[in-house]
């Protein structure tokens, strides 16, 4: 029988799928955590892919990686990393990324360019901060990978073995690849890191393989975490993706190239050869586990909290950008709790104002997404905290459309292994 692997590694942990490649039903889950914080020591992800393997990678037939996007992973002349990746929600490229819009002209001129305006998450805002602030690192830097590019070539074999490749799914995330022209833009890469002009990894064309892993399985090219849970769910005409882990997302499959000027839609490519205009937003399942942990109740106390309290909390509103925020763009803020009142100062109030909080910043980017021509005849809400049954029940209120919450499953594991086989 031959067995595929998918794996996501996304911002918490890493998850790990093996399938029979013929029939998809799954043999084996695996999952280990990834360290705090918003910088990481890529072999930090490598250990948790090995251990949520749990020693089956070297027997599947194929496997593929999907990442979190955006983060840079900075490499000198023997492939060692500078220093530690700067993760899609480190925010101290802010700065940077304004500007970057400013310098080309404005945020039409990147829109027309990349399909994307640059914030603080996007690569090409991380290379230029750190031009600035570490110059010395980006001196030493010869090759700029993303997450999920490092790790597939870590299975490749590594530095001397493989030729590092990426995909066009995550290509389309750095800011200095152009979605409509499926090429990379060399003069914005040089713009943003000082003019220097590290060795970038070739973009596969869908299907197209990486390459092999030592003990001789296939490695397809992988691509970035939504692009994976867009391939897993296997979406179609009409249907919206809402992915609540770290962020919250929200995409569709697409015939054609996203350019919104007003920088909320983000003009990604998938990795079928299609596009995957999407809505970032920096506040999703952390918002209900910070919540819980303020409680101090579990996560399924919080479930049924927000269950007894009445809809709008009463007036309650958690305004959530507790991590700042990326759209809208502001990165500085911080979160805000408003219309306390004697009644509703009360756990299970707090707790459904978490949950609405959450999903009506994900409702709002559901709104860019329809004013770029996105049609929502449903909307599937995957992600950790879709786990919560009070999140599939509220979104049905907020998102004004049908709204389907998919057997809770590793969905962007899952489109891994499906690229796999
Ligand atoms: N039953 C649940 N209710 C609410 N949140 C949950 C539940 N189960 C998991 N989560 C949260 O989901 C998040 C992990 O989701 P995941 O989609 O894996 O995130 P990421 O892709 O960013 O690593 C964690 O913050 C976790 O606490
Ligand atoms: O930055 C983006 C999309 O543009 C994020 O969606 C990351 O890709 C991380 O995803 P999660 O780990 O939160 O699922």
């Amino acid at each position: 029988m031959p067995t595929v692997a998918g794996v996501d590694s996304s911002t918490q942990s890493c998850k790990v799928v093996v399938c029979d490649a013929d029939t998809g039903e799954v043999l084996h889950r695996g999952r280990a955590p990834h360290p705090e914080g918003t910088e990481i020591a890529p072999a930090a992800w490598w250990r948790a892919l090995r251990e949520a393997g749990d020693g089956l990678l070297d027997r599947v037939d194929a496997l593929a990686v999907a990442g979190q996007q955006h983060g840079l992973v900075a490499l000198d002349a023997a492939g060692r990393p500078v220093r530690d990746a700067l993760l899609w929600n480190d925010t101290r490229s802010a700065r940077a990324a304004a500007d970057l819009v400013d310098e080309l002209g404005g945020p039409q001129q990147w829109a027309e360019a990349v399909g994307t305006v640059p914030v603080a998450a996007l690569t090409v805002a991380k290379l230029r901060w750190l031009a600035a602030h570490e110059p010395e690192h980006a001196d030493r830097t010869a090759r700029v990978l993303l997450p999920h590019d490092w790790l597939t070539w870590q299975l490749c074999g590594g530095p001397g073995r493989a030729e590092p490749v990426t995909d066009r799914g995550d290509a389309s995330g750095t800011g200095y690849w152009s979605p409509a022209q499926g090429r990379y833009r060399h003069d914005l890469l040089a713009r943003a890191f000082g003019g220097r002009a590290p060795q970038l990894p070739r973009v596969l064309d869908p299907f197209e393989p990486a390459g092999r892993t030592p003990h001789g399985a296939l490695v397809a090219a992988g691509t970035g975490d939504n692009m994976g849970a867009a391939l897993g769910l296997g979406i179609g005409p009409g249907d919206v993706v809402v992915s609540l882990g770290t962020s919250g997302t929200v995409f569709a499959r697409a015939a054609h190239p996203a350019a919104d000027p007003s920088g909320a839609v983000a003009g990604f490519a998938d990795a079928t050869g299609r596009f995957l205009p999407l809505v970032c937003t920096l506040n999703a399942a952390r918002v209900l586990t910070s919540t819980a942990r303020l409680l101090d109740v579990t996560l399924d106390d919080l479930d049924r909290l927000a269950r007894t309290a009445e809809p709008g909390a009463g007036g309650l509103v958690l305004l959530p950008y507790l991590g700042g925020e990326r759209t809208p763009n502001l990165p500085e803020a911080a979160g805000s709790l408003l219309g306390l009142r004697h009644d509703t100062m009360s756990p299970a109030h707090l707790a459904r104002a978490a949950v609405e909080g959450m999903l009506c910043n994900v409702a709002d980017a559901l709104d860019r997404l329809r004013a770029q021509h996105v049609e929502a005849r449903r909307v599937l809400v995957i992600g950790g905290a879709a786990r919560a049954p009070v999140v599939g029940e509220i979104a049905a209120e907020v998102f004004g459309v049908p709204v389907a919450v998919p057997e809770p499953e590793e969905y962007v594991a899952l489109g891994a292994a499906r690229q796999a086989a």
